[in-house]
């Protein structure tokens, strides 16, 4: 959906350049987060796939199309664009905020004004009590969220989203991620996302971009992956401590099931685990209830059961072993 061909981006009077023979490709539906230390070019890169940076050597195709040199008003109707100071127009009611793109575009008044709606809706906010209302009277975690719904406003196939969450509190920060993930297996948009936070890089992206000094590619691989298996000392010290804790929640109880011997469920004290769940979320309720085990239910089968050991065994073996 997205690829990068050799980009560069040298800004004037800089010596050395931003972003640096970049290569990268983003599948069609796929959600990836670019994290790094900062002035690494994490925002460049982003802003010059709609064009806000233009590229000074390279080229950016989006659906096979070169766009590099097109039509930037064309190229950008079909991105959307979400950054942490939302720029809400402060007189502009929170529908006619969303409908603003729609309006450019042509869109009648009484469509444009369904359209925000139904946007305010995909979004957690209630048209009857927000449509009408202006920025100043949103919390920030609620004025983000009409910024996530102006960008999805015209229906675009691709959404860049630079630090979208970076201003709001970290508990609502958590829901909004939540939300956002949830809006995201609807609408299957293909995403490009910064952020200073590797946390939520890791709760968010299909795949991370973890760059390096230099605006260097270090890793551009799953979470499950880098954490697993870091690329280099780099992506390991970047990532942090914990890795094996925070593998837990991104490894599934079927990903365990697959690659652990297991026992058809019998006498043991075992708690109901979902085969969808995550392996934290199976530790939790093994561990609040007390039990030696988890029961899974397998369709058309006996339900398995795992004990403690092997569940904390399998989930500690690298991801290539359970793959
Ligand atoms: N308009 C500009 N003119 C000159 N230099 C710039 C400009 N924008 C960014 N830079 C420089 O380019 C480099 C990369 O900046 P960029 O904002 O892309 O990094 P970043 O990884 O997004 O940083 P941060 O995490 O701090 O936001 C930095 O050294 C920065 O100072």
């Amino acid at each position: 959906m997205i690829c990068l061909d050799q980009v560069s981006k040298h800004y004037p009077g800089q010596g050395k350049a931003a972003v640096s023979e970049l290569s990268m490709e983003i599948g069609r539906g796929e959600f990836v987060v670019l994290v790094g230390p900062s002035g690494c070019g994490k925002t460049t890169t982003l802003r010059m796939i709609n064009r806000l940076v233009e590229p000074t050597h390279g080229r950016i195709f989006i659906e096979g199309r070169d766009v590099t040199h097109t039509d930037v008003d064309g190229l950008r109707r079909g991105i959307g664009y979400v950054i942490q100071q939302i720029g809400l127009l402060p007189h502009l009611t929170i529908a006619d905020n969303i409908a603003l793109v729609p309006k450019m575009l042509g869109m009648k008044k009484s469509e444009r004004r369904e359209r925000a709606r139904e946007l305010l809706e995909m979004v957690g906010l209630d048209p009857v009590t927000y449509a009408d209302r202006y920025p100043r009277q949103l919390s920030g975690g609620q004025q983000q969220r009409v910024g996530v719904a102006r960008a999805l406003a015209a229906d675009p196939p691709v959404m860049l989203m630079d630090e979208p969450f970076g201003a709001v509190d970290p508990i609502a920060r958590e829901k909004l991620q939540t939300e956002f993930l949830r809006l995201q297996e609807r609408i299957r948009k293909t995403i490009v996302m910064v952020t200073h936070d590797i946390d939520e890089a890791l709760r968010l992206g299909d795949r991370i971009a973890i760059f390096g000094p230099g605006s260097r590619l270090s890793q551009f691989d799953t979470p499950l992956e880098i954490l697993s298996n870091p690329a280099d000392d780099f992506v390991r010290d970047f990532v942090g401590s914990g890795a094996p804790v925070r593998r837990l929640s991104l490894l599934k109880v079927s990903d365990v099931l697959a690659a652990a011997p297991s026992h058809a469920a019998g006498a043991a004290s075992t708690v109901e685990v979902g085969a969808d769940d995550s392996v934290h979320r199976a530790l939790e309720l093994v561990l609040a209830a007390g039990a030696e085990g988890i029961e899974v239910g397998v369709p058309g089968d006996v339900s398995r059961y795992l004990d403690l050991q092997t569940l904390l065994t399998a989930a500690a073996q690298p991801a290539k072993v359970l793959s």
